[in-house]
């Protein structure tokens, strides 16, 4: 478990992290989400003690990193992938972490197969490409086989099955095996199906805390597809001060404002067919989109045509394919 009080980090003038307090539960994924600049990579280096927080604390299971006799079985991280000796073999990087905790090679030739680097175990790190070297800096968070992961953008440059294989060991390792999962990425669409728990930040302070579906659910508008050959005479009768209803083709209306058994039985009185009645949950992007939009720092130019906030056009947008939850 990884506990946060008050947690404050000053750079000269720029408060980083500003005084947040949170909790990194064990058993699930917890994902850690934020503009750029908005101090994640600041939070987890103070819990791996890479940085000394100007105020308040953080414990990685009651302790503070520094205070754990054999930290890399405690806690593995992944923060800066590229980090390594550059003239080292891959297994000759992992070999020297883990001879700081007397680890074997045993344990060096199980991460180097779990991550699928065997073939290029041998290859100098300075060649490697940016994906090998996240697979390397996976690695290394795995040498010490530790019951807290801290992964700081860990699929950043991974192919998609390299993607994939991180969603499913992080989530093996929490489900399964009980252990504390703490990750960060700027992909919406692997964060909703990689996490079950979400941190959300914003120039260094706490915008959200909950469960996945909490945080959407809080942050979106849920809209309910309904689909009926009396398309026109359902818009009219659920028409009302509370309820918005927008055709969005030949006999589909999305529906705001109302539940999926609330519109069932407003059709049902008025004896109107219905083909379909989907209630669809926002998604994790349209949520992020909503909650940051005040606490963005770098702004990208809009396109031509574009709003210049792109908020709005997602929070608009009804969540589909793989975004949808
Ligand atoms: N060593 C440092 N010295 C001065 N300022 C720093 C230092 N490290 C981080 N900062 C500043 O602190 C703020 C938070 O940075 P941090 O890297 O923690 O953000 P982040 O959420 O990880 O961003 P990103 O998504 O871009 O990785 C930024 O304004 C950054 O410029």
């Amino acid at each position: 478990m990884i506990e946060a009080h008050d947690l404050t980090k000053r750079y000269g003038s720029k408060l980083a992290v500003d005084g947040i307090s949170f909790t990194v539960q064990p058993g699930r994924v917890t994902g850690f989400l934020g503009p750029n600049g908005a101090g994640k990579s600041t939070t987890m280096r103070m819990i791996v003690g890479l940085d000394r927080p100007t105020h308040g604390t953080v414990t990685v299971n009651g302790r503070r990193y520094a205070e754990h006799r054999s930290p890399l079985t405690e806690v593995g991280a992944l923060l800066e992938a590229k980090a390594v000796h550059t003239g080292r073999s891959a297994r000759n990087h992992l070999r020297a972490i883990a001879a700081t905790h007397g680890i074997g090679d045993k344990r060096v030739n199980q991460v180097i197969e779990m991550t699928g680097l065997d073939t290029v175990a041998k290859r100098r790190v300075g060649g490697f490409s940016l994906g090998m070297g996240q697979r390397l800096g996976i690695a290394a968070a795995l040498v010490g086989d530790p019951q807290t992961l801290i992964l700081d953008e860990p699929v950043n440059g991974l192919d998609p099955e390299g993607v994939l294989w991180v969603r499913n060991l992080v989530k093996y390792l929490a489900a399964s095996e009980g252990r504390t999962i703490f990750l960060s990425s700027h992909l919406m669409s692997e964060m909703a199906v990689t996490a079950d728990h979400l941190i959300v930040i914003g120039r260094g302070r706490i915008i959200a805390d909950g469960p996945v579906d909490s945080v959407i659910a809080q942050a979106t508008t849920a809209t309910v597809r309904v689909r009926s050959p009396q398309a026109t005479d359902l818009a009219a009768r659920l028409a009302g001060p509370a309820i918005t209803v927008t055709p969005s083709a030949d006999g589909l209306l999305e529906v705001h404002g109302a539940t999926a058994a609330e519109i069932g039985e407003i059709a049902a009185r008025s004896a109107i067919v219905l083909h379909e009645l989907t209630p669809l949950s926002g998604s994790l992007e349209e949520a992020y989109m909503s909650l940051t939009s005040e606490a963005v720092e770098y702004h990208s130019a809009a396109l031509p045509g574009e709003e210049p906030h792109a908020a709005g056009a997602h929070a608009a947008t009804p969540a589909t394919g793989e975004d949808a939850r």
